[in-house]
């Protein structure tokens, strides 16, 4: 039997059934910008990034993979740029690729150890993110930023720990550059 794949990925967009839409506004990202009045002050329904994802498995399920694309707007809060919210994997050891598909970013990655390093995301990188590795993206560009991503369906989500700890290293726009500090 030959079957039409259900899902089609053309350019950035990401589009078919079942393909889930996930968006995050401001509000959504409270305890993560350094300035604290900045985020106060702006306006909490401004969606900072959508993510179309394609989960073929039940969230869980051993050997399987999940699919998806993030589109970040750009935009700044305080002297950061708009980024995700950041994550461990729940199941520790699991490993993840982004790539970039459009716009300009960076990558922050920190270890166990909370050692943390930037990768420069442009269209065409592609990054591979170790299992034990906390990452999160940062829209340095003027533009969207687009990136794919393929992790575990059993690597889960660990925003706790980002929440309350942080990364040990931020990401600031030093006269309109970026600078991790
Ligand atoms: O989950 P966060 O930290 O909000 O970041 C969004 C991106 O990371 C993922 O959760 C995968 O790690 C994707 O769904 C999405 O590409
Ligand atoms: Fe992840």
């Amino acid at each position: 039997m030959i079957h039409q794949p259900p899902v089609h990925f053309l350019g950035k967009t990401l589009t078919g059934q079942p393909v889930q839409k996930q968006v995050r506004k401001l509000k959504d990202l409270d305890n993560i910008f350094l300035d604290q009045a900045a985020f106060s002050a702006a306006d909490m329904n401004r969606v900072v990034y959508e993510v179309f994802s394609y989960l073929p498995v039940d969230e869980g399920t051993e050997g399987g993979l999940f699919f998806g694309m993030t589109h970040l707007y750009p935009g700044t809060v305080g002297q950061e740029f708009y980024m995700t919210k950041g994550h461990f994997h729940t199941i520790e050891n699991r490993a993840e690729y982004y790539w970039c598909v459009e716009g300009e970013g960076m990558l922050l990655m920190m270890d166990k150890h909370r050692n943390t390093w930037a990768e420069q995301m442009q269209p065409g990188s592609l990054h591979y993110i170790d299992g034990y590795t906390a990452h999160r993206v940062a829209n340095t560009g003027g533009g969207i930023l687009s990136f794919g991503a393929c992790w575990p369906s059993d690597a889960g989500h660990d925003y706790a720990t980002i929440v309350k700890n942080g990364f040990s290293r931020r990401l600031l726009s030093v006269e309109g550059k970026p600078a991790l500090v």
